[in-house]
């Protein structure tokens, strides 16, 4: 597409970026188990339910990126998103946000194999989690780039969760949760150039449309994960 096409097609970025901003309504912060966990009203069992099953999220967020990477012909863009698989993989054993999470998994009393063997995984977590991969290796990398911006959401979601866990479930040692401590940093870092690649590559009002449906998708799929540990681990 030419530049001069390119203009007559634009529309304005305020509005886009509103449209994708507004989607904090339906965040997953939302849900009525993240709720009773922020208000400190989960039992031990349904927290090591959330942090096992969660588990499965983590461990696939850096397949999700490199299915990005592997779809994106730019060079600057690649450069940047790379640092995300480092962050959950680490540079070596022992480093990076999946070991981090297993220190959580072994605050909370779970072993690591019980971890990292999916034992106690869910059937509709595995079902969301796997959409969220196969999006990003199926749709086009703007969208999957867009899909990855509830982070903009996430946050203060970290600070209140860090903050519920200190305060109403002191039975965790603190030091597990350096996880949501590393994330108060990387998300904003992060979301903040997926902010910049979908309003520099999405100028269309289609491409913007599809950026936004990315997004919701992405908010059914947190959703939907939240929804089915929430069913499983009733009280
Ligand atoms: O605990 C949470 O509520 C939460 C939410 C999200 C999110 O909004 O997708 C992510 C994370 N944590 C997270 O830790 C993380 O590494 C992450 C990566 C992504 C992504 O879509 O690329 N989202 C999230």
């Amino acid at each position: 597409m030419t530049t001069a096409n390119r203009t007559t097609v634009t529309t304005p970025t305020g509005d886009f970026v509103h449209a994708l901003r507004s989607h904090a309504r339906r965040y997953h912060d939302q849900h009525p188990f993240h709720v009773r966990m922020n208000a400190g009203r989960l039992s031990r069992r349904q927290i090591r339910g959330w942090v096992a099953n969660r588990f499965y999220y983590q461990e696939n967020i850096p397949r999700k990126d490199a299915a990005i990477l592997s779809n994106c012909p730019d060079i600057e863009v690649r450069r940047r998103w790379i640092r995300r698989i480092t962050d959950h993989d680490g540079g070596n054993p022992g480093e990076g946000g999946i070991e981090a999470w297993l220190r959580l998994g072994e605050a909370v009393g779970l072993a690591r194999e019980a971890v990292t063997d999916h034992r106690y995984l869910i059937p509709g977590v595995r079902f969301a989690v796997d959409a969220y991969v196969n999006f990003a290796r199926t749709r086009p990398w703007t969208e999957a780039v867009a899909s990855s911006l509830t982070e903009l959401f996430a946050p203060d979601l970290m600070a209140r969760r860090l903050a519920a866990f200190e305060r109403w479930y002191p039975w965790i040692d603190p030091e597990g949760l350096s996880y949501f401590r590393a994330r108060l940093d990387q998300a904003p870092r992060d979301c903040e150039h997926a902010l910049e690649v979908v309003t520099t590559h999405c100028l269309s009002a289609e491409s913007q449309a599809r950026a936004v449906d990315a997004l919701s998708f992405k908010c059914d799929v947190l959703w939907s994960l939240m929804d089915a540990i929430d069913q499983a681990y009733r009280e």
